[in-house]
């Protein structure tokens, strides 16, 4: 009887379940149909049953299977020549979404009407991030965070970290000179150690030189997964929510632990000093964060027995993980695609020492010595950043901007028709954006001369067409510090390094080591598709972004 009765329970929640799933799925595809019978402009194909997904997943078999998504949506914007704004339907891994990489429609969103994170962007980097932070805020919390921390990213302050990225890019280059003329190296794991030492020291004015032994929190961060592949099975994997709460707590844990510690440090400083304004920690994220904790305490209040209120505690720590994984693969990622550009570009690579070798003189030895006594000297190397640019337009690590849309808000698209927001997510690709060829010359060449023509030359880049940054009020914080990086790194590195990559090598080595069960999936379903654009460097999702199979290349020394 017992048993009949509980069956009989499972088969009521089953059918509620059921019937709750069935109008959800109503819901949702009914609004696409409205719009759809509005005239809006739709990828062809939509189904009530499946919406996009399977028109979707026939795209993406054209592609390598661990490619960007932002990469398979360039390709559903090719469909949209006239109009450059449409609807997919995605749902249930995402809500209804107009993509649009039409440069006007995107200032609209982001600039002009500077429409809400989307929630979407919180699920996506809450796993790493932990709970709401400066790039999922909306209103007066964000704002309250923007202009706390816009004074860290100051040109002044920004000057003052040249010299730990000088020290941090020294020990890069000492690591690929031991790896140097002695068989692959995966470069991406090289650059990502030198990011994360720099961005822990912006971020908590923390040395922690990952790039010469472990670290437990870049560990963790490297283990979880911000957001997989739309098609990967890895998404779908049911530990991998358990995995994620691990290494959250980690993350939290030594975060806190930290920020505690600098609580206490700044405390006794001020109490010593007896200076209520500033301490000497207040340059880093986390220092800047605790000294207007300090400093929104009443001026009477004593700070011998004050403790850090559990709930800031928590932000604070959110925001420091945020900051952690905002700079660090999109920074690491752009570094590698510039070697891989160079590499595919020889002419690039004279230029660039050219163009060093005129800045710094012959002598490669001093050039850390340089950049730490005149900083601005990175400015004179107006070709490096050029490249660097460009390697942007083609490789941006942040594929897709987000938001979400409002009611009495719509986007217009190109042939004049307006696409109304409220209920969808609006989708900027800046990918798609960046190559479109009915405005970029000659889109999908690497051309660094780009940045250095006049307005009146072909080549001249169209406005508002580039945003690997973002653009508008939420665009990146860190933009010129990791374009300061990014050009100190190739500074140092172009004249002592010659970087080739070595995917022949390695897919032939990896063939020859399958194992048994390898050798018969290959048989099966053969080997897949491995490049893109004729390229086997291509990007890949893994926490953020990472050159395929995290870059195999060849480092040769290079005399001088
Ligand atoms: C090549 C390197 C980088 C690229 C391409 C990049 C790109 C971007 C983009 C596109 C956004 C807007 C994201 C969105 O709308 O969802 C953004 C926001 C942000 N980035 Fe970066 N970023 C880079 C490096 C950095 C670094 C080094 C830091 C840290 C110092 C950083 C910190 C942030 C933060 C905190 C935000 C949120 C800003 C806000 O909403 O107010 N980024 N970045």
């Amino acid at each position: 009887m017992a048993i009949h009765n509980n069956l009989l329970a499972l088969g009521v929640l089953a059918f509620i379940g059921l019937n709750y799933l069935i109008l959800k799925i109503y819901r949702h595809r009914s609004h696409v149909n409205r719009l759809r019978k509005q005239g809006v402009c739709i990828t062809p194909g939509w189904s009530w049953v499946t919406g996009h997904l399977l028109v979707f997943a026939r795209y993406a078999r054209k592609f390598p299977r661990d490619i960007t998504m932002a990469i398979v949506m360039n390709e559903m914007c090719l469909e949209f020549p006239k109009t450059e704004t449409f609807i997919v339907d995605l749902w249930p891994f995402m809500n209804v979404a107009i993509m649009t990489y039409n440069a006007e429609a995107g200032l609209l969103v982001t600039s002009k009407y500077n429409l809400p994170k989307s929630p979407t962007t919180l699920d996506t980097v809450k796993a790493i991030a932990g709970g709401p932070n400066i790039l999922t805020m909306n209103g007066s919390d964000w704002k309250y965070w923007r202009s706390l921390l816009n004074p860290g990213f100051s040109a002044a302050s920004l000057v003052d970290h040249t010299s730990f990225i000088v020290d941090s890019v020294n020990v890069f280059c000492r690591a690929l000179e031991e790896k140097a003329e002695k068989g692959i190296i995966l470069l991406d794991d090289y650059a990502v150690k030198l990011t994360f030492d720099v961005i822990m020291k912006v971020v908590m004015d923390a040395d922690i030189n990952y790039q010469t032994s472990d670290h437990p929190f870049a560990l963790a961060l490297a283990n979880t997964e911000a957001a997989p592949s739309v098609f990967e099975a890895r998404k779908f994997n049911p530990l991998r929510p358990i995995r994620e709460w691990y290494n959250g707590y980690k993350m939290q844990n030594f975060v806190t632990k930290s920020v505690k510690k600098r609580f206490e440090e700044m405390k006794l400083e001020r109490l010593v000093s007896s200076n209520k304004k500033r301490t000497s920690q207040a340059k880093s994220v986390v220092g800047m964060t605790l000294d207007s904790y300090f400093n929104e305490m009443s001026s009477k209040q004593s700070l011998e027995g004050v403790e850090l209120a559990p709930g800031f505690l928590n932000v604070v720590a959110y925001q420091t993980r945020m900051f952690l994984l905002a700079g660090n693969d999109t920074t690491s990622s752009t570094i590698v695609f510039i070697y891989n550009t160079i590499a595919r570009n020889p002419e690039v690579a004279a230029q660039l020492r050219q163009e060093h070798e005129t800045v710094f003189g012959p002598d490669v030895s001093t050039i850390g010595a340089q950049l730490k006594a005149k900083p601005a000297l990175l400015n004179d190397c107006r070709y490096t950043l050029a490249v660097i640019k460009e390697t942007l337009r083609l490789y941006p690590p942040v594929a897709i901007n987000m938001r979400a849309g409002l009611p009495n808000v719509s986007i217009p698209t190109l042939d004049g028709d307006k696409v109304p927001t409220e209920g969808c997510s609006v989708m900027v690709q800046p990918y798609a954006m960046q190559i479109n060829p009915r405005i970029w010359v000659r889109p999908k060449e690497f051309l660094p001369e780009r940045w250095l023509v006049s307005s009146d030359h072909e080549l001249y880049p169209p406005p508002n067409a580039y945003r690997p940054f973002d653009i508008g009020p939420r665009a990146c914080i860190g933009q010129q510090l990791t374009l300061n990086e990014m050009r100190i790194v190739v500074i140092m590195t172009m004249r002592r390094f010659d970087i080739k990559p070595a995917y022949d090598e390695f897919d032939e080595l990896a063939r020859k080591n399958l194992g048994l069960l390898g050798k018969l999936k290959r048989g099966i379903v053969g080997e897949g598709i491995k490049t893109f654009d004729g390229d086997r460097a291509y990007q890949t999702v893994k926490t953020g972004t990472h050159p395929s199979d995290s870059y195999p290349c060849r480092i040769e020394l290079l005399k001088g």
